[in-house]
């Protein structure tokens, strides 16, 4: 069993450079499947998700290379085949596979999606979406099949906000017949940078980072080369270690517009924050105050960075409380950090946060941000070594966390066990 050991007490010092975003990565690498030629992805990051989706592909009969941080992605001889198991089962993203494979071949059998289950999430305004294209969809053996004779261009109201189902609609629909609009789109970043991709690849898509999204289908698209934006949640969760160790930290490679709900908050607990145009540097301070924080769609307070949040608002004076209006239930963090001796009770979909010193502790991560919450509590700990297990679910999202912090300055190593 691998483990993270953690050593804290040391402010971080230095620079950090961020990798590409995983969530667009992820929906980047199955847009290529509506492609007729090869598709150049630059700017990825090194992560699991990423490994395990070049493996679909290539399952699927596309030529893969992967050199550093570029990809190459030739679809030109992917074929139709049905994928009720295996890697789709791997990753949350998976779900990405039936747009695309609908848009490029009117038919998909996929698994549904594995990934971090901090709590139930349905798929239902993704089947409404591709159902309003004209698919017929069921559900048979937990692996959905989708068939159309044809897509055709539909207006589409989403009930929720989503993120997958507005990047998934968005791929069916770039090569339906006519028009698509969908209404109460999400706004994330990584769904500019998905359309923006598909644009580059001659789809014609318009409005997106707005709630509305118009796509006017195309027959056929062709490949391109894009570089993906850079990973606002993995440089969050730096901006948060750094002013937890009470460090001063430059992370590198981001877009401070991004990080607007997070640096506000920062800047409100007493952190300094420094915005140039592709950085950011975080000056920590003896004394934080505490905030509270609702998590919101963007651009909003991220729901990615709640659990890395907690764990700085344990630094803080007094009594902070962290809503989550995305995910209600989303605070399998908070009985390790407990374990570590932080006073933290969940009430509803709020975390209640009374400042104190934490201890070191053997915790577990059960899914990728909480491993990012508790990999920050050790770094705020002198005394005694902090290990964490569940290293799986961080490596879906941080690539090079340990080389990383360790050129920061923290005593953090792998250690397996066996
Ligand atoms: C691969 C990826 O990009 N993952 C991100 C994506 O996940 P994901 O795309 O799965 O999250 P959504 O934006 O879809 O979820 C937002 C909310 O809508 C609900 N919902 C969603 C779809 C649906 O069909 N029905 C429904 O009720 C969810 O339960 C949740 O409460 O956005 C989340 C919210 O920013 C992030 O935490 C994830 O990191
Ligand atoms: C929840 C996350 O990712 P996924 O949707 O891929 O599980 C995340 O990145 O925090």
């Amino acid at each position: 069993m691998e483990k993270l050991m953690i050593t804290g007490g040391r402010p971080l010092q230095g620079t950090v450079s961020i990798s590409g975003a995983k969530n667009s990565a992820i929906a980047l690498i199955p847009a290529a499947i509506l492609a007729e030629s090869e598709v150049i992805l630059d700017n990825l990051p090194l992560l699991s998700d990423v490994a395990v989706y070049s493996e679909i592909l290539e399952e699927l009969g596309a030529t893969v290379s992967w050199e550093g941080s570029q990809m190459k992605i030739d679809p030109s001889s992917i074929k139709s085949i049905p994928m009720p198991n295996g890697s789709v089962k791997k990753l949350r993203a998976s779900y990405y596979m039936m747009g695309a494979m609908l848009g490029r071949f009117k038919e998909a059998i996929i698994g549904l999606p594995g990934g971090c289950n901090f709590e139930p999430r349905p798929i239902d305004q993704h089947i409404k979406g591709f159902e309003a294209l004209g698919a017929t969809i069921t559900n048979e053996h937990g692996a959905i099949h989708l068939h159309a004779k044809e897509l055709r261009g539909n207006k589409i109201y989403l009930d929720v906000s989503s993120v997958g189902a507005t990047i998934n609609i968005m791929l069916a629909a770039a090569r339906a017949k006519g028009a698509t609009i969908i209404e109460n789109a999400a706004k994330e970043p990584e769904i500019i940078d998905v359309a923006t991709l598909l644009n580059s690849m001659g789809a014609i898509i318009k409005g997106a980072g707005t709630e509305t999204i118009r796509i006017e289908g195309v027959s056929e698209l062709h490949g391109c080369r894009h570089s993906i934006i850079p990973d606002r949640i993995q440089a969050g969760t730096y901006m948060i270690a750094a002013a937890a160790t009470r460090g001063n930290v430059l992370i590198d490679n981001v877009i401070p517009k991004h990080m607007e709900a997070l640096t506000a908050k920062m800047q409100e607990m007493g952190i300094g924050i420094e915005e140039y145009d592709e950085s950011i540097r975080v000056i920590g301070a003896s004394r934080y105050e505490h905030v509270d924080v609702k998590a919101l769609v963007y651009p909003g307070f991220a729901t990615d960075l709640q659990s890395p949040m907690t764990s700085l608002l344990t630094q803080a004076q007094g009594v902070s409380v962290l809503s989550d209006f995305v995910y209600s239930n989303r605070f399998k963090h908070v009985p390790e950090l407990v374990r570590m001796g932080a006073k933290i009770r969940v009430e509803g979909r709020s975390a209640i946060i009374e400042g104190g010193r934490l201890n070191a502790a053997k915790v577990k991560a059960a899914d990728l941000r909480a491993g990012a919450a508790l990999v920050i509590a050790g770094l705020t700990v002198s005394e005694g070594v902090t290990e964490v297990t569940g290293v799986e679910y961080i490596d879906r999202g941080y690539d090079h966390l340990v080389s990383n912090l360790r050129q920061l300055g923290a005593d953090v190593w792998r250690q397996t066990d066996n």
